[in-house]
């Protein structure tokens, strides 16, 4: 056996215990170890707070073969962390749609788009169930999506349509599959990975959400070589970049500013004077509701970064100046209809935040 350095993935985290997909490449020779040996992390590690994520590659040490157990002794750098799901050394993001039952939303598909974009992964957007649709229907969708600058992969489950095509693009790559609840993406994983058994639901509106009993995070071995992710229940990608990036997140703006550009170099593309993206295609209108939040989203970060000062500057008489605490906004003032409704859509926000963090 190589006496050199055992290395692995890390596929699942539980608790305090990793479990971890050897490299065998490094034990040539030897072929009745465990291929999976479930970790704990050296005490070495936690000290200095560094934290193991699944997909991370890792430095196993201590090990017990008979029991298949080891301990994480190291983590190698990172080429990629993913937020949501939390993983490590992600290559791409297979956006999966479908294109009915639930019914095909361009908003939501489009935003969807920009989340996986700004990753700087490669993206490949693949649409389920076309055993739905007529070949007609599905070369007119086709033509538009490719105007929005993709090629989409019309796959069916069901049929078993283009699974082999798909299979080709996840070949020994690391893959988060992303997408609407409901489109598909335990029923591909399912097929993808004869034994994997994801749970499969039914479509039921909004209530789907939340229903999957286990979501932690799992990184599922494909047959020839490759592991994939899948992401439960997760209707609403947050958008978080900048008002600056996001029109790089829309091909149709960046083919556009390839060949020319607005007049001011940092046009946000709205009722700026000669601006070259601003006109009559279709996700235009997305663009500028996405602008909207990458603004909130920058506000919200300035204020966390500069909080409101608990005192404040009172002149009394004869002009002396005095700084006094803030009184707290009056308790008993009754909310508004409307910023009760925004209270309740928040802690609906909040809800979902929390799901799917867990
Ligand atoms: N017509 C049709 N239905 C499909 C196809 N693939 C999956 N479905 C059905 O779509 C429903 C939802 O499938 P799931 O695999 O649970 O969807 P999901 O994306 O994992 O959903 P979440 O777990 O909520 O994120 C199930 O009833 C599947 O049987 C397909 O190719 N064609
Ligand atoms: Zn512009």
């Amino acid at each position: 056996m190589d006496t050199g350095l055992l290395i692995g993935t890390v596929l699942a985290v539980q608790a305090n215990y990793y479990e971890v997909q050897l490299d065998l490449k490094n034990c040539r020779g030897v072929t009745s170890i465990p291929q999976v040996l479930l970790c704990t992390r050296r005490t070495r590690l936690k000290k200095v707070g560094q934290y193991v994520m699944v997909g991370d590659h890792v430095i196993i040490e201590e090990v017990d073969w008979s029991g298949a157990r080891g301990a994480i002794a190291e983590v190698l750098p990172r080429t990629s962390e993913f937020d949501r799901p939390a993983i490590a050394n992600v290559s791409q993001v297979l956006l999966l749609f479908a294109v009915a039952e639930p019914p095909l939303e361009p908003y939501q598909l489009s935003k969807f788009l920009v989340k996986a974009e700004s990753k700087s992964l490669n993206l490949i957007l693949c649409l389920n169930k076309s055993d739905l649709i007529s070949s007609s229907e599905q070369e007119s969708l086709g033509r538009r999506l490719s105007e929005w600058g993709y090629q989409a992969l019309f796959v069916s489950v069901y049929q078993q349509q283009n699974i082999e095509v798909l299979a080709q693009y996840l070949q020994d790559q690391v893959t988060v599959v992303a997408g609407a609840s409901g489109v598909g993406k335990s029923s591909l994983i399912n097929l993808l990975i004869p034994g994997v058994k994801l749970r499969v639901g039914e479509v039921s509106g909004k209530l789907s959400r939340g229903r999957h009993t286990t979501r932690h995070v799992e990184l599922f071995e494909l047959p020839h070589g490759g592991l994939l992710a899948d992401t439960p229940g997760f209707n609403q990608p947050d958008l978080d970049c900048s008002p600056e990036e996001l029109a790089y997140f829309f091909p149709e703006i960046r083919r556009k500013l390839l060949v020319t550009s607005c007049r001011f170099s940092n046009c946000l593309h709205r009722d700026e004077p000669d601006c070259v993206v601003r006109g009559n295609w279709e996700r235009y209108d997305h663009y500028l509701c996405f602008l909207e939040l990458a603004i909130t989203h920058k506000i919200h970060l300035q204020k966390q970064g500069d909080p409101e000062p608990k005192v404040k500057l009172k002149t009394k008489e004869k002009g002396k100046k005095q700084y006094e605490p803030k009184l707290e906004i009056k308790k008993y003032r009754r909310a508004s209809r409307k910023t009760q409704l925004q209270k309740l859509q928040q802690l609906c926000q909040d809800s979902d935040d929390l799901n799917e963090l867990t």
